[in-house]
């Protein structure tokens, strides 16, 4: 586990009498508070006696997550109740024993740890499809299993505003349709819904909030990491926001202002 940043938190009382830290004399904590506050607003994402399993994968986007909907429990008038859950993929040299400490001693609540062998199936030879797409939905297969199993009503990803953009591309590019990630999606005749608390934050903001925070960062063991077809669009997409900063904006706002009678 390595710490990046160079800022150490302080802490402050939370209602629930642990301690939690407080926020950071930064510019991103105002940003990603307000894009959290607007989605929360917006899309009615999180209810007063809500029970959230919240998917943590050790990354800086899923520990923001956790950060803010543990951090803002402290000063907002409803309650609900957060399970924080890590589904190990299976690969040798997994961090789930160290991310599990890491919550223990920020006194964050326990997390669980789903031993499972979704990346080691994805990239078997039996698996024809692309690796990502299999582990991905088998790890969301479990995270459902796990979220019934608590009785949650909620499950939470981090994914934000650029993983939301990426995901349009890719689906144009390699599955032929137009369709993202919706940030509040009714699922299973609305047993449980899966919400991203930050689907109005930009990425840079969560890259500078982690480090000011100082989150702990875990190397990736999946073989995949560095070659998915994320990358590729993502490296595209920064080379189309650099020629002009309005273009991220501009294609965000195209995902709710929809033509459809100037569709095929
Ligand atoms: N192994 C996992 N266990 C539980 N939840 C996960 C896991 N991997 C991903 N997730 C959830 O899905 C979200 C998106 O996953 P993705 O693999 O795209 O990660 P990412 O964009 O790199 O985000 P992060 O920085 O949180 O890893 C994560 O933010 C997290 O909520």
């Amino acid at each position: 586990m390595k710490r990046t940043g160079t800022k150490a938190t302080t802490k402050t009382t939370h209602r629930s009498g642990r301690q939690r830290p407080a926020p950071p004399e930064d510019r991103s904590y105002k940003v990603l508070n307000k894009a959290v506050g607007t989605a929360q607003h917006r899309y009615d994402m999180i209810a007063d006696g809500d029970r959230v399993c919240v998917g943590v994968s050790g990354g800086k986007d899923s520990l923001t997550l956790f950060w803010f909907l543990y951090e803002r429990l402290s000063r907002i008038p409803i309650s609900y109740t957060l399970f924080p859950c890590y589904v190990d993929p299976g690969f040798e040299d997994g961090f789930g024993g160290v991310l599990q400490d890491f919550f223990a001693q920020t006194g964050w609540p326990p997390l669980r740890v789903e031993s499972t062998d979704c990346g080691i199936v994805a990239h078997s030879d039996a698996n024809r499809e692309n690796p990502c797409f299999l582990c991905s939905r088998l790890r969301r297969k479990r995270l459902f299993e796990v979220s019934a199993e608590l009785d949650c009503n909620k499950l939470a990803l981090g994914h934000h505003k650029d993983d939301i953009i990426e995901s349009l591309f890719i689906n144009m590019c390699y599955a032929g349709e137009i369709s993202l990630m919706k940030p509040f999606l009714p699922m299973f005749g609305g047993k449980v819904t899966l919400v991203r608390p930050l689907a109005l934050a930009d990425e840079k903001d969560i890259q500078r909030f982690a480090g000011h925070l100082r989150f702990p960062e875990f190397k990736n063991p999946c073989p995949s990491a560095e070659t998915s077809k994320r990358s590729e669009i993502k490296a595209l997409l920064e080379a189309l926001y650099r020629g002009n900063r309005k273009v991220k904006g501009n294609i965000f706002r195209s995902l709710s202002n929809v033509k459809t009678d100037y569709l095929l």
